[in-house]
């Protein structure tokens, strides 16, 4: 097992290459060159920085990016016909949606208009079938992303006991999923969940998925468990804004055995995990043999 703080930006940066590599193969032994379509909705400003880093960390690892903008007050019509075409378009091997989406629009209806195997964030209700019933599918980035560092750190993670705090569809469900296939017993908390220190103090495997800036306090944790911080908060402190994960990092880390930090853990292997995808379904749609070295 691997202990200390878990480099995210490193791991990333060495997906990213492996990533490039697999690119250039496609390219000079088959003559394709992959392509990631980003649709943006609207100005959220954190939306747009995202948009930004999946776009230029597409172009660096040698990948068509085709970037998307609509107005925020663009119908659902409109974004469903624009998904339609790129759903059609040859050059296009990956579709992604930036969320959250104006509150006008479903993002049900959104996403499931996507071509699943295009679906690169694996949110089409077909992939989340797929992924669920043990079937070869798009997997989510974020949760792609923390197997990856998980496996990093104890390689087998059979018999061990992970909570999840957090029940979203993006990260929360997805991850159980992948945590049961990783023959782990899991346990899915919520804010409905009773006693939960308790709960968390039974994880091997801690995984905070909550958006509530430094709720898990150290005394949660079980003295050298793994934890995985999702959140990304942005919270005002002496008149300045920081960010801070769902995890007291201060807390925390003289009782984990591992621990990812905010920004720098599980933010930026989104990312590389979403080119990895786009790989994915680039050599899935013309039934060439999967990339080796960049699985969970
Ligand atoms: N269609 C999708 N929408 C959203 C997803 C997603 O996977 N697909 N996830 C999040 C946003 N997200 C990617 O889209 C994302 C969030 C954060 C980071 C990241 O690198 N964070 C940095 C800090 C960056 C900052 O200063 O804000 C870090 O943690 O180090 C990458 C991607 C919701 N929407
Ligand atoms: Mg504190």
């Amino acid at each position: 097992m691997r202990r200390g703080i878990i480099d995210g930006k490193a791991a990333a940066a060495q997906i990213r290459r492996r990533a490039a590599e697999i690119a250039a193969r496609l390219r000079d032994d088959h003559g394709v060159v992959c392509g990631l379509a980003v649709v943006l909705v609207g100005e959220d400003p954190a939306s747009r920085v995202y948009v930004r880093n999946k776009s230029s960390q597409t172009r660096e690892v040698g990948m068509n990016s085709f970037e998307h903008r609509l107005s925020a007050d663009a119908s659902e019509d409109e974004l469903l016909a624009l998904i339609a075409k790129l759903n059609r378009d040859a050059a296009v091997d990956g579709i992604l949606v930036q969320l959250p989406l104006p509150p006008h629009m479903s993002s049900d209806r959104v996403i499931n208009a996507i071509a699943p195997h295009k679906d690169v964030d694996g949110f089409h209700i077909s992939n989340v079938g797929l992924l669920g019933t043990g079937q070869r599918a798009l997997v989510p980035c974020t949760p792609l992303g923390c197997m990856m560092m998980l496996k990093e750190v104890h390689g087998d993670l059979s018999g061990l006991e992970a909570v999840i705090v957090g029940r979203s569809n993006i990260v929360g469900k997805p991850l159980a999923q992948l945590l049961i296939a990783a023959n782990c017993t899991v346990t899915v908390a919520h804010s409905r969940t009773r006693d939960l220190p308790s709960v968390c103090r039974r994880a091997d495997i801690l995984v905070a998925a909550v958006g509530r800036p430094e709720m898990i306090r150290g005394d949660w944790i079980k003295p050298g468990a793994s934890v995985i911080d999702v959140g990304i908060n942005r919270v005002e402190r002496d008149g300045k804004f920081r960010l801070v994960g769902d995890v007291d990092f201060g807390e925390a880390t003289s009782v984990a055995g591992a621990i990812t930090p905010v920004p720098g853990g599980v933010g930026p292997m989104t990312i590389a995990c979403l080119l990895v995808n786009t790989l994915t379904a680039a050599h899935r749609a013309r039934n060439l043999p999967e990339p080796v070295g960049l699985t969970a």
